[in-house]
């Protein structure tokens, strides 16, 4: 579950300050996905890195995997989202010299763990990548990957710690529109097969119709809107 309630979040700026979040509340529930719309300078990404644990916003109250992220420690943010939430970010950002498999392996065997978890790592990634449609892929680095397929192992990767929760910005930004249709397929697929609270940003709304919750940001701000009807808009 992600749940914010009535969150501000300022940056100062110069003399004055920004209000970036402005009293704003959601619930994501566990299975389901919520997208958020707005024009650029809105806030879309502020509140993502709110409901990531990467910020803190001013007040308000912000839940995440049944954790109370306000008060937390930079420490302890970092743990929680280690733990329960995994994040896409729009542009891959893998690492050129690593395979599919290492993509997602490195981070857990950077913990030095022993032999057989390490193969346990491995397990679980050879899994994913075969979960989201790159069995066979697993050897390949990004340069020999499609842009679509890079998105995906992007994708397995956020959720080698089986996270509760998923933050997904703008997945779909460098596909063109039938591999962007299958990203969020896949996106939506692995949300309700795994049970995550997804929240994801997107500017593409042809997708909104087959979202459980469609939010606009502006200003800050955040209204809801009917799914069905952002699409005829
Ligand atoms: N670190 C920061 N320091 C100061 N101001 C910031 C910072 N991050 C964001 N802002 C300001 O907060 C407001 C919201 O920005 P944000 O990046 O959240 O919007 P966005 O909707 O994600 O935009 P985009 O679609 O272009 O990514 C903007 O006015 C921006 O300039």
């Amino acid at each position: 579950m992600i749940e914010l309630n009535d969150v501000t979040l300022t940056f100062p700026d110069g003399e004055r300050t920004v209000t970036a979040v402005d009293h704003a509340s959601l619930t994501v529930p566990p299975g389901s996905i919520t997208a958020i719309i707005g024009a650029s300078g809105s806030g879309k990404s502020s509140l993502l890195a709110v409901a990531s644990a990467l910020i803190q916003p001013d007040s308000g109250a912000v839940h995440v995997a049944g954790v109370d992220l306000m008060g937390l420690s930079p420490a302890e943010a970092t743990a929680v989202r280690r733990e329960h939430i995994g994040i896409v970010f729009q542009q891959s950002n893998l690492l050129p010299a690593l395979t599919a498999l290492d993509q997602l392996a490195v981070m857990n065997e950077l913990d030095g763990h022993s032999r057989a978890a390490r193969a346990e790592t491995r397990e679980r990634a050879r899994a994913l990548l075969a979960r989201v449609g790159l069995a066979g892929h697993e050897n390949k680095r990004p340069h020999q990957l499609s842009g679509g397929q890079r998105q995906r192992v992007n994708i397995a990767r956020a959720l080698m710690n089986d996270p509760r929760v998923l933050i997904v910005d703008e997945p779909t930004s460098a596909l063109d529109h039938a591999r962007g249709q299958e990203i969020i397929t896949l996106i939506l697929e692995l949300t309700r097969d795994r049970g995550t609270s997804t929240l994801l940003v997107t500017h593409d709304r042809s997708h909104l119709a087959r979202m459980d919750q469609v939010l606009v940001m502006s200003d800050g701000v955040l209204t809801a809107h009917d799914p069905h009807a952002a699409i005829a808009a």
